[in-house]
């Protein structure tokens, strides 16, 4: 068996399923992303329309009340519902049928934040997404990892996969380490870089698109929502992610030759998901 699976256009192309003729926004699922808190409502601006992008039927999100206004005039598609305080979350409840979750994107690590975290987990199993200060907050709390759903996705970057894992000296060895801590939690792990990497148990995918242009603010929000979306579509949590890292790096890579590198933004990601997807479509 080979060491690594490389995620190339035919193993993307080979889990992609188009939008069926006769689909309506209630098969196309139901994404929640929570997240935000004062100064940091633009993560789940962008998160949620980047969930919109992949194919989600409807978004709602989940934030304090200071970004009531922001999400509803920066997307008017996504629907809003707010926490009780102002500038952070301090309860995760609903009522909504939703098929997909994702959370933590500039949520910050509130004490209240934390316990209204921690709530959600015992609360939910859907498929979800977990980043930025979900995966703080774990790091924290690390017997919280417990109450995690199975395969939930975490989505760090090599600082937050350290501060939950601990540090390593070579690139093998941080891999052993994730694989064990996805079987040990029956979780999936996306470790961002260049290259990206998806990992469960003792799979591990490396992704073959993007570059570079990536290395700006908000890029991993958006990663979140497209894998949100993809998860509200019913993809199965490794596909998911594997579609969604191929096609978030792939924005960069057919944006670079219009938008050079410095100027490209997160905002562009969302931009040239389009074009990402029809290449799946040849
Ligand atoms: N518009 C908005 O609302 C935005 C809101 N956002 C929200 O802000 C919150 C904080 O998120 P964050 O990732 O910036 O903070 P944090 O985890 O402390 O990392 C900081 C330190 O970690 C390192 N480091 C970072 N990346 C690395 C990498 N790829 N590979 C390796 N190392 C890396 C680096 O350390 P250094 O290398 O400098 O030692 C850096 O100084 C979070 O909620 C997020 O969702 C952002 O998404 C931006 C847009
Ligand atoms: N040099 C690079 N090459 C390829 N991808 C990159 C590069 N730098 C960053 N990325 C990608 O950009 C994203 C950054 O995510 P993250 O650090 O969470 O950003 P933010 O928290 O600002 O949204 C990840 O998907 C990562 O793989
Ligand atoms: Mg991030």
């Amino acid at each position: 068996m080979k060491k690594y699976v490389n995620v190339d256009i035919e193993l993307v192309k080979s889990k992609f399923r188009p939008i069926e003729k006769k689909a309506h926004k209630g098969i196309q699922g139901h994404a929640l992303i929570i997240g935000g808190s004062y100064g940091k409502i633009g993560s789940v601006s962008l998160s949620s329309k980047a969930c919109l992008k992949s194919g989600a039927g409807l978004v709602t999100a989940y934030i304090p009340k200071c970004g009531y206004d922001i999400i509803q005039v920066l997307n008017p598609e996504v629907m809003v519902i707010t926490d009780e305080c102002h500038d952070y979350i301090t309860s995760v409840y609903h009522n909504l049928s939703i098929q997909s979750i994702g959370i933590g994107m500039g949520m910050g690590v509130h004490k209240e934040t934390q316990q209204a975290f921690l709530q959600f987990l015992k609360m939910n199993d859907l498929p979800m997404v977990i980043d930025a200060d979900g995966l703080n907050i774990l790091s924290e709390n690390k017997s919280w990892l417990e109450n995690l759903a199975s395969k939930a996705v975490l989505t760090p970057h090599r600082k937050e996969l350290e501060r939950l894992i601990g540090n390593w000296s070579t690139e093998e060895e941080m891999i052993e380490k994730v694989k064990s801590f996805s079987n040990d939690y029956d979780i999936v792990i996306v470790v961002k870089g260049a290259p990206t990497m998806i990992v469960y148990k003792t799979m591990v995918y490396i992704n073959s698109t993007g570059n570079q242009a990536l290395a700006t603010a908000g890029s991993g929000d958006v990663l979140t929502g497209i894998i949100t979306g993809l998860l509200a579509q019913g993809y199965e949590e490794v596909d998911a992610s594997i579609l969604g890292v191929y096609l978030h790096g792939l924005t960069a890579d057919l944006a670079v030759p219009e938008t050079g590198c410095n100027s490209f933004t997160a905002s562009d990601i969302i931009h040239y998901l389009g074009k990402a997807f029809l290449t799946l479509e040849k």
